[in-house]
């Protein structure tokens, strides 16, 4: 828990962060932190959730929750690489009798020196034989006097275990396959159903749930808005960050700016057991900003304020949450800003990594690479900001190349715009002044540099050997 920066006055109670007296107008007491302690501080309050089973099927994006050990080798017989012919290699090129055929899916049979078998790529290598031809080494030959089939070996086999792949040469058994905390992708499902585990255990993932805030939302559905009306973009957003972070979701839908209603859908989320709640809305300074208050009569705000440009108020707390079907025992709330480009901010740089974190991820922060600016960007002279870039590679001259990161425009925290097609967030100081174009900075990914716009003119290199 945090120390309270600004000083009691008399009457005035100690909550979590915050020195307060009873109305939302004193949210700006909040002493306002670093966005690396704001996440410390998030990581240091939650825990990962309990290790559950998954079918294959469903275990995409999970972590692994214990080391996957092979129990067998892999191939569990030697097994030809290629369709042609097992052979004795010591037998060299000649005509011979294909004695019988050996396909994938059968037990290995007896081959005896002098004779070849047809073989098929993946069946076992007959007991006896120590090489296969491939076809386009061989020749057929008219059948023999008994009708029996016959090929000529035109290129013999290099030696033993030519085109074999040995017993256990793609996964020994007793092989740690996968370590607990892995992220399973599609090779990870492979593998798994390779060393036959149609069950996994992994790591649970949060129940989140949504909640906006605001008088003046309404639902996406409606046509036209009526005076001061605006349509809640943030519940679909945010609903959609974290489905993306493989959670499911619960829609709390939107309350108005009256603490009877919030209260109730904090209630709810409760009642349903969820783990995370993320609102949108009314964690800012004024009259009708409730959330704060209501978190610190409910739970513990950890912070409610926190250096950073967009998402400035920005609030961490905990709700006990024992009584109700949670399994993490409590309720983790991110009270996130209303602007809807401080939500979607805020989500990725300290909801993500808290999400990730519950599903057991080892390193849940946003990974961090170099990029290079393509313009000018003005700085804040108080906050350091996450300003949106689009990072695609970019080579010069014979150089390999590096990332170059194009600003998606105007940066104010209501305009969405900045956040279409951003696959990053560059990391700039409060400063005074504009870093110029050309300038060297830290970038945070937001997506993955695979779905990066296409490059041009970087053409497939064929390196000179
Ligand atoms: N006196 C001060 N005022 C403000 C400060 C401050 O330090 N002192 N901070 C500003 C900053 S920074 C931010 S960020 C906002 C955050 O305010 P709230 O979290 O209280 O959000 P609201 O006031 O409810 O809304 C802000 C803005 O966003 C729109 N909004 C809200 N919810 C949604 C939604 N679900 N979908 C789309 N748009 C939404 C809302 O209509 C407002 O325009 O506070 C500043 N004020
Ligand atoms: O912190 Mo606010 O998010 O700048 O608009």
């Amino acid at each position: 828990m945090l120390r309270a920066a600004a000083a009691a006055d008399a009457g005035d109670r100690r909550v979590g962060d915050r020195v307060v007296g009873m109305s939302a107008t004193t949210a700006n007491m909040y002493r306002m932190v670093s966005i690396a302690e704001a996440q410390e501080t998030v990581l240091k309050a939650i825990s990962p959730l309990p290790v559950m089973s998954i079918g294959l099927m469903d275990a995409m994006g999970y972590i692994l929750g214990k080391n996957v050990i092979a129990r067998e080798p892999l191939p569990p017989f030697p097994a030809s690489i290629k369709d042609g012919y097992a052979v004795v290699s010591s037998d060299g090129i000649g005509d011979y009798d294909v004695a019988f055929e050996a396909l994938a899916g059968t037990a290995a049979g007896h081959l005896k020196a002098g004779t070849v078998a047809y073989i098929t790529t993946g069946a076992p290598l007959p007991h006896g034989a120590d090489a296969v031809v491939q076809i386009e080494n061989t020749e057929k030959l008219p059948p023999g006097p008994e009708g029996q089939q016959r090929v000529r070996i035109v290129k013999p086999a290099k030696g033993p275990r030519d085109d074999v792949r040995a017993l256990g040469s793609d996964i020994a058994a007793g092989e740690v396959v996968l370590a607990a905390g892995s992220l399973i992708g599609a090779a990870e499902i492979g593998l798994l159903a390779t060393v036959g585990r149609a069950t996994v255990k992994v790591r649970r993932k949060a129940l989140v749930a949504v909640l906006s805030t605001g008088d003046e939302l309404v639902e996406p559905d409606q046509d036209a808005l009526g005076p001061g009306q605006i349509r809640d973009a943030n519940r679909f957003m945010l609903a959609a960050a974290a489905r993306s972070a493989g959670c499911n979701v619960v829609d709390l839908g939107i309350a108005r700016d009256d603490p009877a209603q919030v209260e109730a859908k904090f209630q709810e989320a409760l009642s349903t057991g969820v783990e995370v709640l993320l609102t949108s809305g009314g964690v800012s300074v004024g009259d009708r900003d409730f959330i704060k208050p209501i978190l610190e009569r409910q739970g513990t705000v950890h912070f409610g304020k926190v250096r950073m440009k967009p998402g400035k108020p920005l609030t961490f707390a905990t709700i006990n949450a024992t009584a109700s079907r949670s399994s993490s025992g409590q309720l983790v709330v991110f009270g996130l800003p209303g602007n809807p480009v401080s939500s979607i901010v805020t989500f990725n740089l300290v909801v993500l990594p808290a999400l990730r974190a519950m599903a057991g991820w080892p390193e849940p922060r946003l990974r961090r690479v170099h990029a290079r600016t393509q313009t000018d960007i003005k700085l804040d002279p108080e906050r350091p900001e996450y300003h949106r870039v689009s990072l695609h590679w970019h080579r010069t001259g014979e150089s390999a190349g590096e990332l170059a990161a194009a600003s998606t425009g105007g940066q104010i925290s209501s305009r969405l715009l900045s956040m279409r097609s951003a696959n990053a967030l560059l990391e700039l100081p409060a400063a005074q002044g504009v870093l110029p174009a050309g300038s060297i900075v830290s970038a945070l990914l937001i997506d993955d540099l695979g779905s990066m716009p296409v490059p041009e003119g970087i053409p497939m290199i064929v390196p000179a050997l």
